[in-house]
């Protein structure tokens, strides 16, 4: 895709941007190592296993014939974990996890069903297994799903009708079953009719395993199965009533996991398609997004903001599959005079993913005259129009389209922090742009947890003129500032600085949490605050 997109952005970095600088240490500490646990140590279970579960589970509610259910996460609802066919606790963790540290970190462009996906695809990938396609545009439930999700104890055909009710054949069901099961296993706790307690304290959930390498992503799961060797409690279980991956594996006479056994090549090609598809599998009318591939140069979290006659830009830009850490590579800044800059980035940290099969470096601005290495100050008249790169003497330049950037309303240094919740938002808007509205978005969340935006009206009560920017603010206040040299300000985004509003705070809107606000994200450039 061809950026700024604000959506695809964040589905980009979401799924690329997975380990080491400019990623999310929560959610990376989550999977890595693999037999990470929310739960703690050695209880035999692991974060991956609950993520892979829970989307398998959430998507087991499709209809194929009608077109309803899929991945939308249903399964937060409390109605469907209390069903039999849900039973454990891995489901609430899991949505704990995604509402808490996912989400957020996105808002509002990955709902609880993306990152459901995204949950499955970083445990799969990161844990020995092959990389999937990932889409977003997953929309969230209101309600909750039909049951259906199959059981132990049914028998094979109903497991066979399921699977082809939720639009999978009798060899993919076979399938996807071995590339679940290829993590985690049955835990005594909810399940003591499968498995018996197993007093091991390196084990204290009583998991029986599926495969001797629960937490990794491999073949074993069949050849174990085909040598005769497997411990998996729901093949060779003490119950046969709730044998059903007995039933599964062998019901086409073991052709499918006998060549899963042959091939360690083959079983990961066929769970990556398998995967791919159950975490496509939506109600009818959600439309999902092309499969999201990195950007090969990425400016990222750019955020633009007026200080006095001043324009700072800060972010950083990423460059795909460097293994280089320092190329040399050069910024062209095109302004509204027609003038272009020309700014050596400075390399600030390398990011992976996909188990370390890929990895970026990351830049960030350097201005060495005021030795700052995080902004970039320019000047405001002249403003900034697009960016482009030079990297080992190559253009990077979008094929000609340039990396655009507005500049026609920022965020305005004179906003202030008040108390530690509330504040003044000024949004500074260029002369000649004239918008008929500037509104900031709030998000929030519904009674059932969907995000909501709400759109914040900011009153142009006070646009000051004869100067290049016009700041217009959320309320109305006594003065207001076209240049504000050398003064310190709160900067909202990066919590560095601090000033009292003083005179200007008597009619302040409060605002709930500072971090759940975003100002105008408009191509590419976005001010989080
Ligand atoms: C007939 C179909 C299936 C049946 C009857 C079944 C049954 C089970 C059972 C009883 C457990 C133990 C859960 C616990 O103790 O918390 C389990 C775990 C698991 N299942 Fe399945 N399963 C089926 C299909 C699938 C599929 C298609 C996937 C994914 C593609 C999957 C992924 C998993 C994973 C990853 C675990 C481990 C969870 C953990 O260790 O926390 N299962 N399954």
């Amino acid at each position: 895709y061809v950026w700024p997109s604000p959506q695809l952005d964040a589905l980009e970095s979401a799924r690329w941007d997975q380990e080491g600088f400019n990623t999310n240490p929560t959610l990376t500490s989550a999977f890595q190592p693999c037999d990470s646990f929310f739960g703690g140590g050695n209880t035999g279970r692991s974060n991956v296993a609950d993520w892979i579960r829970t989307a398998y589970h959430d998507m087991a509610t499709h209809n194929s014939t009608d077109g309803t259910g899929g991945l939308d996460a249903s399964i937060r609802f409390g109605v469907e974990q209390a069903r039999p066919e849900n039973v454990g606790d891995g489901f609430n963790n899991t949505m704990e996890f995604v509402t808490q540290s996912v989400v957020p970190n996105y808002l509002p462009y990955l709902s609880m069903s993306d990152s459901i996906a995204l949950l499955a695809v970083l445990a799969i990938e990161n844990c020995g297994g092959p990389e999937i396609a990932f889409r977003g545009g997953r929309i969230d439930a209101g309600v909750p799903g039909a049951p259906g999700v199959p059981q132990p104890q049914d028998d094979l055909n109903s497991h066979i009708a399921s699977f082809a009710r939720q639009g999978f054949t009798q060899t993919e069901m076979i399938g996807l079953v071995a590339c679940g099961h290829t993590f985690g296993g049955v835990q005594h706790s909810f399940f003591p009719d499968i498995v018996n307690a197993l007093n091991d304290p390196t084990n204290i959930g009583s998991i029986a395993h599926f495969d001797t390498t629960f937490v990794t992503f491999d073949n074993n799961v069949a050849t174990e199965y085909i040598s005769g060797t497997t411990q998996n409690p729901l093949v060779v279980g003490f119950n046969d009533t709730t044998n059903s991956d007995k039933r599964i594996f062998g019901s086409d006479g073991n052709t499918t996991m006998q060549s899963f056994a042959n091939s360690p090549a083959t079983f990961a090609s066929t769970c990556a398609d398998l995967f791919a598809h159950m975490l496509d599998t939506v109600p009818t009318g959600v439309q999902l997004t092309d499969v999201i591939s990195p950007l090969p140069v990425k400016p990222s979290s750019l955020a633009l903001s007026l200080n006095g006659n001043i324009l700072q830009l800060t972010g950083q830009v990423r460059l795909w599959n460097v293994t280089d850490p320092s190329p040399n590579i050069t910024m062209l800044l095109e302004d509204h005079t027609g003038s272009t800059g020309n700014f050596t980035l400075k390399f600030v940290g390398t990011s992976s993913s996909t188990g370390g099969k890929y990895s970026a470096a990351w830049y960030t601005f350097n201005d060495t005259d005021r030795l700052d290495f995080n902004n970039l100050y320019l000047d405001a008249a002249a403003g900034v129009k697009s960016l482009s790169f030079m990297i080992d003497g190559k253009l990077e330049d979008q094929n000609g389209l340039g990396f655009p950037i507005q500049d026609g309303f920022l965020f305005s240094k004179t906003s202030c922090l008040v108390a530690p919740l509330s504040g003044r938002i000024d949004v500074a808007v260029r002369n000649g742009v004239n918008p008929t509205r500037v509104f900031l978005q709030e998000f929030t969340t519904d009674s059932v947890q969907r995000i909501v935006v709400t759109e914040v009206d900011i009153s142009p009560s006070l646009r000051s003129s004869g100067c290049e920017f016009g700041v217009l603010a959320m309320e109305h206040h006594n003065e207001r500032y076209c240049y504000h040299y050398g003064r310190t300000v709160w900067d909202w985004r990066r919590n560095r600085r601090s000033e009292v509003c003083g005179t200007q705070s008597s009619s302040l809107r409060y605002i709930t949490s500072v971090s759940d606000i975003v100002l105008l994200y408009q191509n590419g450039v976005s001010f989080i605050i």
